[in-house]
């Protein structure tokens, strides 16, 4: 397939309203097709076709009027529904399920290897079910002649196994680094905000909007939605990977991850593929959950719903959800959409991520939300350790005062609970190195070396 393919897309619904073809449609020309027709029914599922017979053909001659090179379905199509549409279409004509149109998305937007990886893991998993009923069809119709290929099927399931597990190993080795990248930045004193919500809700506008010019992500280059000049797009699935920034928000220290747009009615394997693109989301301290405040409530909600369906289970942080491009809803709208949705996004607060519209108020919230540091005095004996201490403090909290008695120095400072214990434990050894100054130069040795192989990243 090239871009700018000509394809139907179709959908059936059980029964009631008629299809919503809009989500597919756009998916569909997010993938690079030109959707030239539509098609839809509601009915009960056919096992044979899907839809039902007569519609299929019609399916077939709307496709033959058209040129369509595939027919996109929105539904989940069985191995055999897809094989029993594609005999009735014109020679060459594709059959693509919702899935495989979200996959090959993935595949184009695919820049990095983790996100290559994920995408080859979920295309394998798709794969390993067709690759079973092919082997045990095979093996049913075991005759002699045609053993070759029931072996053949065979072996591909198992080397579809072998991939799958490989890929799942290196997966979780950048899993692990990104975990290590994670802490690392907690000890230099960063809060972690992450950004999610369904495909489009704007996020990555949001991220251009509170972020400082710094970039300390990895891969940059490689996600052009990010280059401050460059604009977001009216599509899906603009962002793939994870990108970092860090943002200003007063004065907590903050590093705001774009992630993943979320997306309904996705089966689990595709899910699970992407999981470690949602860990910075999981594992965020907090997560600002991106709504379209310009749609309709109905759909607001669904969205929502998806949004919490796939953060439920794994996410620990506080969620704030964001009701983004109000600069497109009048005050009443507004007020009716809050109400309407009180239950699923509690207090929210309102944002334009385009014309930067209460984007103040957003940064105050994340402040507010993010969970407490604690406060702490210490007093220190004057010296060239206890300073050093103080410029640690400086690096990993926010000093309050900082005072000189001649003989002591007296830092006030607030920063994260993990931060405050270190820095008494640090502050025991410079008073300990200051009473007995023989015995402490033997113990600060020990302390060095302890804390070179635990905490190999900080403050040296
Ligand atoms: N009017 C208006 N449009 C906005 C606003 N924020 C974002 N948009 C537009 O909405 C579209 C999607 O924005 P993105 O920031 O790419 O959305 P996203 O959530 O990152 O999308 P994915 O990366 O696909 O998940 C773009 O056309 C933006 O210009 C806003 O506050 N007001
Ligand atoms: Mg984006």
């Amino acid at each position: 397939m090239t871009d700018e393919d000509p394809v139907v897309v179709a959908k059936r619904v059980d029964g009631g309203d008629s299809a919503d073809l809009t989500e597919i449609a756009d998916l569909a020309a997010a993938a690079g097709y030109d959707v030239v027709a539509t098609l839809s029914q509601s009915r009960t599922e056919d096992a044979a076709y899907h839809f039902g017979e007569g519609k299929i053909d019609e399916l077939a001659a709307l496709v033959a009027e058209t040129g369509a090179q595939a027919v996109i379905v929105d539904n989940r199509l069985g191995p055999y529904q897809t094989y029993n549409i594609g005999g009735k279409l014109p020679e060459g004509v594709e059959v693509i399920d919702r899935f495989t149109l979200i996959l090959e998305i993935f595949g184009q937007r695919a820049n990095t290897r983790k996100a290559q990886l994920q995408v080859e893991l979920a295309e394998l998993r798709y794969e390993l079910p067709r690759a079973e009923a092919k082997t045990s069809l095979a093996k049913r119709d075991e005759r002699p002649g045609f053993m070759g290929l029931g072996e053949y099927d065979e072996s591909r399931e198992q080397d579809i196994k072998a991939q799958i597990s490989r890929i799942k190993q290196e997966l979780d080795a950048i899993a692990d680094k990104e975990e290590t990248r994670r802490e690392q930045r907690r000890e230099s004193g960063f809060d972690l905000v992450a950004l999610a919500g369904y495909t489009n809700a704007g996020k990555s506008t949001l991220m251009r909007r509170l972020a400082d010019d710094l970039d300390v992500g990895e891969n940059e280059d490689l996600h052009p939605d990010l280059d401050p000049t460059a604009e977001s797009e009216d599509r899906l699935f603009t962002t793939l990977g994870t990108t970092t920034r860090r943002a200003d928000t007063g004065t907590r220290d903050v590093l705001l991850t774009d992630t993943v747009g979320f997306i309904s009615d996705l089966p689990h394997w595709l899910v699970e593929s992407f999981e470690s693109t949602l860990d910075s989301v999981y594992r965020a301290d907090l997560v600002l959950l991106v709504v379209d405040a310009s749609e309709p409530i109905a759909e607001m909600r669904e969205k929502l719903v998806t949004s919490h369906d796939t953060l439920y289970e794994r996410n620990e942080a506080p969620i704030v959800t964001v009701l983004n491009k109000i600069d497109r809803v009048d005050d009443t709208e507004l007020d009716a959409k809050r109400d309407a949705l009180d239950a699923l996004a509690p207090n929210p607060v309102c944002v334009s991520g385009l014309t930067g519209e209460n984007v103040g108020e957003l940064t105050d919230r994340i402040e507010a939300e993010l969970p407490d540091w604690r406060e702490e005095r210490l007093l220190l004996p004057l010296s060239d350790e206890a300073m050093s201490l103080v410029s640690w403090v400086y690096d990993h909290g926010n000093v309050r005062d900082e005072e000189y008695t001649g003989e002591e120095v007296i830092v006030e400072f607030t920063a994260r609970p993990a931060i405050v214990e270190r820095a008494r434990a640090k502050a025991g050894d410079v008073r300990a190195s200051a009473e007995s100054p023989h015995a402490a130069a033997a113990d600060s040795k020990s302390v060095e070396s302890e804390s070179v192989e635990s905490e190999p990243s900080v403050d040296r």
